[in-house]
Order: C-alpha cells, then sequence, then structure tokens
C-alpha cells in the first residue's frame, strides 16, 4: 500500500474495531485482545492508552466529568502530545508556553520557537481532535514548569485546524509499512487560546485571580501516563520476542543444512549448539519477559492504589522498575527479533518470513515512552541512592531488599562446586545479587571521588547504565524463579519452565562475563561449569523447542511468516509468495526496452566491431 492507503485502511480497521467493541460488546480485555490482532499502530493506542489515562490521572473530579464521557465514546478523538523538535527525553526543557491571562480568564498557548513545534505525537498528524499538550504554565511572568492542558485542535464539524493552530504528519518513517500507519504529528501554536479549567488541575492549579497553587503531591506523577505505558511495553516485548522466536524456531526445525551420512538427510539446522546457544535464551526470554511483565502489572496496581490513598512512598520504586524493564526489555526483545532473522539464514531477509516488518514495526519502542539509555540512568539514580542510604537505619525495601544485605553480598564467594550446583535457585539468584550489589557500589564509590556529584554523575555514564542493567537483569531472573515457586498448571510444564529460566540467568551469565568476573561474584572455573550446564540445557530444551513456541498459540495469519508455518510446509509456499510479487505478472519486465535491450544490443554492436 502507498502511505496514504496504509494510513486511510488502518483508519477502517480502527473504526471497524470500535464498533466490533461496543456491538459484541467486548470487555476491556477482550478490547486489548483485538488491539493485538489488528496488530498495527493506530490513533486508538494513542487515544486510549495515553489522553484518557492522562485525564483520568491528572484531571480534577469536574474535568474527568466533562472530558471522559466525550472521550470514552469517543466522540472526541485525542493523543498526547509532550515531545517537541528540540526536546523529548529533557521534559523539563520543553518550550511551548501557556500563559495566564488574567483579563480573559484564558491560557495563550504559544510555539515561541520553532524547536518549540510538538513533534512525534501519534494521532496527532491527521487524526486526532484533541490532545493532552504538556507546556510551561506562565502566571503573572513567572515560569512554573511543565503542565498538561486538554487542547481542541480540530474543527468538530469539518476537521479542518482551528486558527492560531499550524498541524501535519511528520513524514514516513522506517520501514516499509511498519509505523507508517500512525500519523506522528506536528503542532504549533500561534497565540492560541483555551479556557482556564482545561488546565489539567488535579496536581496544581491557577485560580481565577491567577494565583498558581502547587499541590502537596510530588509533582512527578504528571509523569504518571508514562509510568502506565511503560509497565504494558514489557508484556508487549514478550509478545513481539516470542513472535520472532516461534518462527525462527519452526524455521530451525524445517531447515536442513550438511551432515548427510551415506546420502542420508540432513541435519536440522536447529541440532547445531551454535543455533541453540542463539535461539534458546530468546525463548527463554520471551517466558522470562511474560512472567517480569505479570510482575509488573501487579506492581503498578499496587502503586496506583497506594496513590490514591496519598501514599508515595513505594513511587520512586515503580518508576525504575517501569522505566527499567521497558528499556531492558525492548532492547534485548529489538536485538532478539535482528537475530532470529539471521538465524533463518538469507529467507529471513525476506519480506514473507514476517521478521522485516516486525523489526521495523518493533525497533522504536527503544526510543518512544523514553530513550532506553535515559531510562536506565534513572534507575542508575535510585540505586545510587539507595546505596548511600545504606547503613543509615532505612532498609531497602522491593526490588532492592537485597541490598539490605550489603555485608553478605559484598564479601561471599559463590559456593558453586558442579555444573549442577546451577540449577540451585538460591545459588543463582546470589551470583546475581553479588554482581548487581558490587557494580552498584562501585559506581558509588567512584562517584564519591568526585567533589561534585552530577559532574561525577556525567563522567562515569556507561559504568552507571551497566550498573542499572545488572540490576534489571537480576529482576527478571528473580521474577522467573518465583514463577516457578508458585503454581503451574500442565503436566510437565514446570519443568521445562525450569529449564528456560536457568537458560535465561546462565547465558546472561556467559553474555556479561566480565561483569561476573570482575565483581568476583563467580571465579572462572565456576563460569565454565555455567558453559557446561547450559549445553546440558539446551539438549533438554531441544526435543519441546516446537512446542515451547506452539504454546503461544500465534495463528499462522497473525504470525504472517512463510517460514515460521505451523505446518512448516516452508518451500512450496515461498514459491507462491514469490509468484504474487508483481514483477512476476510479467515474464518480461516493464523497463526491458527502455533500458535492457538498448543496453545488450549496444553492446553486441560494439562486440561485432
Ligand atoms: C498488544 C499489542 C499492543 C501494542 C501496543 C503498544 C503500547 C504502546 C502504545 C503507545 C506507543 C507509543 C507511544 C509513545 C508515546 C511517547 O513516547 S510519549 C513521550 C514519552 N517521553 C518520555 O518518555 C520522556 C522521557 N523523559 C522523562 O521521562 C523524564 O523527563 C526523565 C525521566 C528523563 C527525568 O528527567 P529529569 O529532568 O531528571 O527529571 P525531573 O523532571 O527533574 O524529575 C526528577 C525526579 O523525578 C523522578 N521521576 C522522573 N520520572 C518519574 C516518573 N515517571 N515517576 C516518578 N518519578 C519520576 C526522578 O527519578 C527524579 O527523582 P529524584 O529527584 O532523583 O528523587
Ligand atoms: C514511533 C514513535 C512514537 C512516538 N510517539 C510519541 C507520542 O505519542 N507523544 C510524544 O509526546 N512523543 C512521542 N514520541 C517521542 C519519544 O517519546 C521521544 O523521541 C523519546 O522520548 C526520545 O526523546 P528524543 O527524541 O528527544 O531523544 P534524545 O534525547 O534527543 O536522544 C538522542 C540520543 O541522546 C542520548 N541522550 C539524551 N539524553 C541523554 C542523557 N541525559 N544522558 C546520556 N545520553 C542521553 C540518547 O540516549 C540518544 O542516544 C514518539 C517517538 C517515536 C519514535
Amino acid at each position: 500500500m502507498t502511505r496514504k492507503e496504509l494510513f486511510k485502511n488502518t483508519l477502517r480497521k480502527s473504526v471497524h474495531a470500535w464498533k466490533l467493541i461496543n456491538e459484541l460488546p467486548l470487555s476491556d480485555d477482550e478490547s486489548l485482545m483485538l488491539r493485538h490482532f489488528m496488530d498495527q499502530p493506530g490513533f486508538l493506542d494513542l487515544h486510549w492508552r495515553m489522553f484518557v489515562p492522562a485525564i483520568k490521572g491528572q484531571g480534577t473530579e469536574e474535568q474527568k466529568q466533562k472530558w471522559l464521557p466525550l472521550a470514552n465514546k469517543m466522540q472526541i478523538i485525542g493523543c498526547y502530545a509532550q515531545t517537541e523538535l528540540g526536546h523529548g527525553s529533557n521534559v523539563q526543557g520543553l518550550e511551548t508556553t501557556a500563559t495566564f491571562d488574567p483579563q480573559t480568564d484564558q491560557f495563550i498557548l504559544h510555539s515561541p520557537t520553532q524547536t518549540s513545534s510538538k513533534w512525534w505525537p501519534g494521532g496527532l498528524g491527521k487524526v486526532s481532535t484533541h490532545a493532552v499538550i504538556y507546556a510551561r504554565l506562565i502566571t503573572d511572568g513567572k515560569d512554573h514548569g511543565v503542565h498538561g492542558f486538554i487542547v481542541q485542535l480540530r474543527n468538530m464539524d469539518d476537521h479542518s485546524p482551528l486558527p492560531g493552530i499550524t498541524i501535519g504528519d511528520i513524514g514516513v518513517k522506517f520501514g516499509n509499512g511498519a509505523y507508517n500507519s500512525m500519523d506522528n504529528g506536528f503542532l504549533m501554536f500561534d497565540k492560541f487560546c483555551i479556557p482556564r479549567d482545561q488546565m489539567l488541575m488535579r496536581l496544581s492549579k491557577v485560580t481565577r485571580e491567577g494565583k498558581y497553587v502547587p499541590s502537596d503531591v510530588p509533582r512527578q506523577l504528571m509523569y504518571g501516563t508514562m509510568v502506565s505505558v511503560r509497565q504494558t511495553i514489557v508484556s508487549n516485548a514478550s509478545i513481539a520476542m516470542a513472535r520472532a522466536v516461534c518462527i525462527a524456531t519452526r524455521y530451525s526445525a524445517v531447515r536442513r543444512q550438511f551432515g548427510s551420512q551415506n546420502g542420508g538427510i540432513e541435519t536440522q539446522v536447529i541440532d547445531y549448539k551454535t543455533q541453540q546457544n542463539r535461539l534458546f535464551p530468546l525463548l527463554a526470554s520471551a517466558y522470562a519477559f511474560r512472567f517480569v511483565g505479570e510482575w509488573l502489572k501487579w506492581l503498578y496496581t499496587d502503586v496506583t492504589q497506594r496513590l490514591e490513598a496519598s501514599d508515595f512512598a513505594t513511587l520512586p520504586e515503580a518508576h525504575a522498575c517501569t522505566a527499567g524493564l521497558k528499556s531492558m526489555t525492548t532492547s534485548a526483545t529489538s536485538d532478539g527479533i535482528e537475530e532470529c532473522r539471521k538465524l533463518c539464514g538469507g529467507h529471513g531477509y525476506l519480506w514473507c518470513s514476517g521478521l522485516p516488518e516486525l523489526f521495523a514495526v518493533y525497533v522504536p519502542a527503544c526510543t518512544y515512552e523514553g530513550d532506553n539509555v535515559v531510562l536506565q540512568l534513572q534507575v542508575a539514580r535510585f540505586l545510587m541512592k539507595t546505596v548511600s542510604q545504606l547503613g543509615s537505619g532505612k532498609a531497602p525495601a522491593g526490588t532492592t531488599a537485597y541490598m539490605g544485605r550489603a555485608k553478605h553480598l559484598l564479601q561471599c564467594r559463590s559456593s558453586i562446586r558442579k555444573a549442577e550446583d546451577w540449577l540451585n535457585p538460591a545459588m543463582v539468584l546470589e551470583t546475581f545479587e553479588a554482581r548487581a550489589l558490587r557494580m552498584a557500589v562501585s559506581c558509588a564509590n567512584n562517584l564519591s571521588k568526585f567533589e561534585n556529584q552530577e559532574q561525577g554523575f556525567s563522567e562515569l555514564l556507561a559504568d552507571l547504565v551497566e550498573a542499572a542493567i545488572a540490576h534489571c537483569q537480576l529482576i527478571v531472573v528473580s521474577k522467573f524463579i518465583v514463577k516457578l515457586e508458585g503454581e503451574i498448571k500442565g503436566k510437565g510444564v514446570k519443568n521445562q519452565l525450569k529449564n528456560l529460566c536457568y537458560i535465561y540467568a546462565l547465558h546472561l551469565i556467559h553474555k556479561h562475563l566480565g561483569d561476573f568476573l570482575s565483581t568476583n561474584s563467580i571465579t572462572s572455573e565456576q563460569a565454565s561449569l555455567a558453559n557446561h550446564q547450559l549445553r546440558s540445557l539446551y539438549t533438554q530444551v531441544r526435543p519441546n523447542a516446537v512446542a515451547l513456541v506452539d504454546a503461544f498459540d500465534y495463528t499462522d495469519h497473525y504470525l504472517g511468516s512463510v517460514l515460521g508455518r505451523y505446518d512448516g510446509n516452508v518451500y512450496p509456499k515461498l514459491f507462491e509468495e514469490a509468484l504474487k510479487d508483481p514483477l512476476n505478472d510479467t515474464v518480461v519486465p516493464d523497463g526491458y526496452h527502455e533500458y535492457i535491450r538498448p543496453l545488450i544490443k549496444q553492446h553486441l554492436r560494439s562486440a561485432r566491431l
């Protein structure tokens, strides 16, 4: 499809989905499932996942009563317009202004520079009638920082932009289809006025007289919508990883290369230990991310309930966990999808393998909802704070509780003696805890050598990110282990999941061996025992690998991959796909008479001379 066709077709699908949701009707969970099968980014994502939650989280009761019924019936369509051309990560650096005019009881929204143009918001370019706009609040000449406002963008009769608003799509993005179904947009305000009651005023207010009244709740609650989406992105990482792994695993069982004895059949590539060493850790990651996603959902629900009761104690941890796990799982999934493409050899590069499109549509997850490095630095700040409070009498809680055993973890030596010890959950966990704590403490020690903490922090950024990743990996491993300790339905399933859990953990040790060795969390002998155990786990997973991806229950239609077909009938279908290509509509291609024939005829003439 052309961009225009793709966009229009996505509108058609979205509106049809909305019709089904109402007519059947579908529950919230079923509606999410429908979005999952629609399988295309579109304006509904931003309306439901960001616009509505922003009003719910930051609006007063009156604002919610006014705006939510309209949004819930989709009588208005909204988006989340925070990022600008000049600033995305640095939210406090946004430039759009919202200046209160006491004469008219209005805010005047203005884009003072080119870099202050809103740039990127999904659904903004062509669809949204409204947006939650983030802008600097100015009253009586004083800048109070960034706040949220509900703003109507387009005329409700003919969809034209309201006077004072310039709006459009930012252009084609990475990939062929992929994220191009979405109208990511730009927006500029030219002294555009909105009534005072359209500032989202749950967290702070501006009175009729123009007085700014901050509330006593943390201002970071303004970032709540991002926390909520980051949490869902972790579960989505599992879905995308599982999809790529399903394709690569099934195809690896179909594909044969080398190893034929006496004219017999060749070896299935899935039987090569190199293939297993690249594929099975990704299979394990798909399960691991699913379980940590379930846990994160619980954590998010818990913190939301606490916030409602004005208990803000766990907010920093919820922020660190959602930011860190969003970052870690999306980076691993993007890399994993690309690895799955390579695992499928040349055919993985074909569009009909399903992997190029999956990669193109998935990879912006490393950037949207917070650049992955920027987010790990938030985790690092949280860890440095926690380390600095050790010994103060305040026991670390939640995911940093292990730091409370700092004395032990800083000096303990791993008691792994034989390969099977690597199947002991307590030993594995302690190894990850020791590594994470030692990396965090080492960063804290290095930071303390700087007189200026901020300067030290910026000097040590790379180490800090690594410490944050170590902490996040510990969380994923520990939540996988917790999952195994709970009730798991299905005969034999627990053993399979155990294998995957240890593959996940031991492969991380292998991949980050430098961390584990340099922190003395393990010795090189223990590392080689881990590798030995890993190979044995691969052998155990091998006979069940296809069943473990079939368990994701993806239909062929959803997978959209000739290589990942359930029936394994790959080769005839590759031909079928090739023959569908428009280039094969004619035997002699368009352009032959214009370019090829004159070229070769000229060659023949000169050859005769
Ligand atoms: C089934 C298939 C379906 C598929 C559907 C997929 C689902 C996804 C749908 C939507 C898809 C895409 C949408 C994408 C939308 C967007 O991208 S919206 C824009 C997102 N933008 C960002 O994420 C910006 C990133 N930047 C920030 O979040 C912050 O500014 C940053 C965290 C970098 C902080 O910058 P600072 O300037 O340092 O922060 P301050 O504002 O000064 O605050 C400092 C303190 O506040 C704490 N903090 C920061 N963020 C939060 C938070 N969210 N919650 C709680 N606390 C927070 C921070 O730790 C500091 O605390 P301290 O002072 O140290 O104690
Ligand atoms: C597909 C897509 C959809 C989006 N949808 C929306 C939307 O609906 N609404 C919306 O408001 N926004 C949206 N965005 C914008 C998105 O949230 C931002 O692009 C994102 O937050 C990253 O910010 P940035 O572009 O400013 O990156 P930058 O911060 O400019 O990053 C550039 C580089 O600088 C590095 N960097 C930046 N700061 C630091 C630092 N402090 N320390 C070390 N390194 C640093 C980063 O790691 C990165 O390598 C979307 C983006 C994409 C790609």
